[in-house]
C-alpha cells in the first residue's frame, strides 16, 4: 500500500451509491480502499454481492463497528438517511473526514429537517459544521470542511439548472415549476412494491407530490443564492429505466431576457467548471449516463416570456458517488477532476 494514498472507507458498500464509489474509488490514483462495510452480508467477498468487481475488488464486507478500529482519512457514508447521523455522531472526532451521502445534515436546522423528514434528529450540532457539498457552488466552503452533506440527486440537477439566475438575483418570486423524472436506483437497493418491475414496466409516474422532501434542499440552496427565501414548485416522477435524472425547469424573471443574453449568463456562471456542459439542444439522461456530467440547456420562450431549462445528471454519479468523490478532492486539495473524467457511456 502507497503511504501516500487516502485511505478511505465506504460505509454501506452492499448499496447502488456505494457500489459506484467503490467502481470510481478503485481506479482513483491517489486512495486506497481500507474498508468497505455492509450490515447484512459480513464476511462476504464485495465481489460475490456485486460480480462485476469479480477478481478486482474481493475484500469481505466488514460490520461499520470496524471503522472505529482502522486509521482512515476519509469515510463515505452511503446510508439511508436518519442511520448516518448516528454515524457522523459516533466518528466526528476520529480524526477522518466525512462524506455523507444522505441527507443528513444538508438542510439548515433539526427543526427543518423533523418538518421535512418527519424524523428526530439525533446530532444536530452537525448542521453547525456541516458544508452543503455541490462543487459548483461552495468549492471554497467545501475544502477547508471536516463534514459535507453530499447533495440530493433532484436538487443536484435541480439547483445547477436554476442557480445562474438565483444568483444574479432576478427569478420572479413563486414562479419556479421543476418537473423532475429519476431511474429507479434513485430509489436504493431494495425493491418494494413502488419499484416492482410490473409496476414500472411501461408505466410512468408522478409521486411525492407538493411535499417531497427534496423541496426544502432546493429552496435553501436557491434561497441562499438570491439571498431572500424562494418557494419552488417541484414534482418527481419515476421513469421505468434504471439510472438518470431529467429536470425541467421554469421560471419568470424580472427585466429584458432574450436567449442571447440567457446563453451568456449560463456560460458566465460556469465557465470554469468542468462538470456543467452547457448545451446547445436538449440533452438526454444517455448523453450523462456513466459520467460526473451536468448537461444544462437553457430557452428562452419568447411567446411565454419563460426560462426553460433542462438538466441531465447520472444520479447515482453526479447525484451521489462523483459528486461525493469530488468533494473528497476538493477536501484533500487534490486537481477537482482526478478520477472522474469518465465520458458517458452511449447507447
Ligand atoms: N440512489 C441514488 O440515486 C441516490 C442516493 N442518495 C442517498 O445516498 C444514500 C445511499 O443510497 P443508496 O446507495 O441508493 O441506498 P441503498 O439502499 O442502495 O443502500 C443503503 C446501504 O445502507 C446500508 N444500511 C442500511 N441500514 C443500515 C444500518 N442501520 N446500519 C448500517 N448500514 C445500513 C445497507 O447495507 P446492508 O443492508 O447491507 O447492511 C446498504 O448498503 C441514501 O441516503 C440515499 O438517499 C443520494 C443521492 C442519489
Ligand atoms: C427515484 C427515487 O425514489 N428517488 C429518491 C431520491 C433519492 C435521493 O437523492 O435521496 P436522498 O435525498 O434521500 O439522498 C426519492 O424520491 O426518495
Amino acid at each position: 500500500m502507497n503511504p501516500e494514498k487516502l485511505k478511505v472507507a465506504i460505509v454501506g458498500a452492499s448499496g447502488f451509491t456505494g457500489s459506484e464509489l467503490a467502481r470510481l474509488l478503485i481506479s482513483h490514483p491517489e486512495v486506497t480502499i481500507s474498508m468497505i462495510t455492509s450490515e447484512s452480508h459480513v464476511g462476504k467477498p464485495f465481489s460475490d454481492l456485486h460480480p462485476q468487481f469479480y477478481s478486482r475488488l474481493d475484500i469481505p464486507l466488514e460490520s461499520a463497528d470496524q471503522v472505529e478500529k482502522v486509521d482512515v482519512d476519509v469515510i463515505f457514508l452511503a446510508l439511508p438517511h436518519g442511520v448516518s447521523m448516528d454515524f457522523v455522531a459516533r466518528w466526528k472526532d476520529k480524526g477522518a473526514k466525512i462524506i455523507d451521502l444522505s441527507g443528513d445534515f444538508r438542510l439548515s436546522s433539526k427543526e427543518v429537517y423533523e418538518e421535512w423528514y418527519g424524523k428526530k434528529h439525533t446530532y444536530p450540532d452537525g448542521f453547525k459544521t456541516s458544508v452543503y457539498g455541490l462543487p459548483e457552488l461552495f468549492s471554497k466552503q467545501i475544502g477547508d470542511a471536516d463534514l459535507v452533506a453530499n447533495p440530493g440527486c433532484y436538487p443536484t440537477a435541480s439547483i445547477l439548472s436554476l442557480a445562474p439566475l438565483y444568483a444574479l438575483g432576478i427569478i420572479e418570486a413563486d414562479s419556479v415549476v421543476i418537473d423532475a423524472k429519476s431511474g429507479l436506483t434513485g430509489a436504493g437497493i431494495k425493491a418494494n412494491a413502488t419499484t416492482h418491475f410490473s409496476n414500472v414496466n411501461e408505466n410512468f409516474k408522478a409521486y411525492g407530490i407538493a411535499g417531497h422532501r427534496h423541496t426544502i434542499e432546493i429552496e435553501e440552496q436557491l434561497g441562499g443564492l438570491a439571498g431572500s427565501a424562494t418557494t419552488v414548485q417541484f414534482t418527481p416522477h419515476l421513469l421505468p429505466v434504471d439510472r438518470g435524472i431529467l429536470a425541467t425547469s421554469y421560471a419568470k424573471v424580472k427585466g429584458e431576457m432574450n436567449q442571447e443574453k440567457l446563453t451568456k449568463i449560463y456560460h458566465e456562471f460556469y465557465q470554469d467548471k468542468p462538470f456543467v456542459r452547457l448545451r446547445n439542444q436538449a440533452p438526454g439522461i444517455k448523453d450523462v449516463r456513466g459520467s460526473h456530467f451536468c448537461d444544462v440547456f437553457p430557452v428562452w420562450d419568447t411567446r411565454t416570456s419563460r426560462v426553460i431549462v433542462l438538466s441531465a445528471i447520472d444520479n447515482l454519479l453526479k447525484g451521489a458517488a462523483s459528486q461525493a468523490v469530488h468533494n473528497m478532492n476538493l477536501m484533500f486539495d487534490l486537481p477537482e477532476d482526478t478520477g472522474l473524467n469518465q465520458l458517458p457511456l452511449k447507447p
